[in-house]
């Protein structure tokens, strides 16, 4: 599976959101989206997961235009794990809503196979013992984990995930971000993750897209994308960026609007090295 990504743009109204967005990802990689608020990262994924049709440019899966597939193919392509606090319209439990991931490979009825998806999803996430909760009754952790369960549940070739970790807690974002890059190595499956954290996403991810105002500012390596210039120039912070056995640990130190703030140059200037 490759997925490709020619020329993207895309406006809500007149206000333009995403500006030419060009890239590939090849099945086993993780991709991670990184980028300031309101850089357009969830209307990317959105694109991606054709939740929101593009203004301009085209997204193909394995050379296929996405906008022409019947709902069905897509549903087996595509998994996509909508961010923290997007509401669920209807009542549903745990078990219910997990059941919803394997709608696309359903012939003749739930069989044993869709079952046995759904048992290992709830199971992986911790979930096994609130199958039969309310989705409106769980904690917002909760919640989200029930989500990305639906999309393990759902076993698609490739998942789009928007902030999964951002409502877990630290056991449950290395949980799941390991089983992403998991399903992509050993599984030859595609991930791409919309992800604020910087270490989670250098540490998790093969590559990084780096949005700034609607466009691709930098893409290669979390080693290459992630420097003090990048960071000073997107977020503008100071930040001190510093590799670990666990990959680049960025260290925000002070806001650039605050580095002539008195007692901060000495700050900045370490952060500098
Ligand atoms: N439904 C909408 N209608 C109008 N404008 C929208 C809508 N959704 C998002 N926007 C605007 O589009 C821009 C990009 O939003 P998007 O949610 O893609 O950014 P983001 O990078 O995911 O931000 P964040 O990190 O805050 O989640 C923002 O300026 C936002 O206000």
């Amino acid at each position: 599976m490759r997925l490709q990504v020619k020329g993207v743009c895309f406006s809500y109204g007149s206000v333009s959101v995403l500006e030419d967005v060009t890239f590939k990802v090849q099945a086993g990689e993780t991709l991670g989206i990184i980028g300031p608020n309101g850089s357009g990262k969830s209307t990317l994924l959105r694109c991606l997961a054709r939740v929101l049709k593009p203004r301009m440019g085209t997204v193909f899966l394995d050379g296929k235009n996405l906008a022409a597939l019947r709902a069905r193919e897509v549903g087996r392509y595509l998994g996509y794990v909508p961010p923290p606090g997007t509401g669920q319209a209807f009542p549903c439990t745990v078990l219910e809503t997990v059941l919803q991931g394997r709608r696309p490979h359903l012939t003749w009825g739930v069989s044993h196979g869709d079952l046995a998806a759904v048992t290992r999803a709830l199971a992986y996430l911790g979930l096994t013992d609130l199958g039969e909760r309310q989705l409106g009754e769980l904690s917002s952790g909760q919640r989200q984990k029930v989500l990305i369960a639906r999309a393990l549940a759902q076993e698609p070739e490739v998942f789009l995930l928007d902030e999964p970790t951002a409502t877990l807690d630290i056991r449950y974002q290395l949980e799941v971000l390991a089983r992403m890059r998991e399903l992509a190595t050993e599984q030859g499956r595609l991930v791409v993750m919309v992800l604020h954290d910087l270490n989670l996403a250098s540490r998790f991810s093969d590559r990084l897209l780096l949005l700034h105002n609607g466009r691709i500012v930098a893409a290669g390596t979390p080693k290459t994308v992630l420097t003090p210039e990048n960071v000073r120039v997107v977020y503008g912070v100071e930040a001190v960026v510093t590799e670990t056995r666990w990959g680049l640990q960025v260290t925000p130190v002070v806001p650039l609007d605050m580095t002539g703030t008195k007692g901060m140059a000495k700050v900045v200037l370490a952060a500098r090295g």
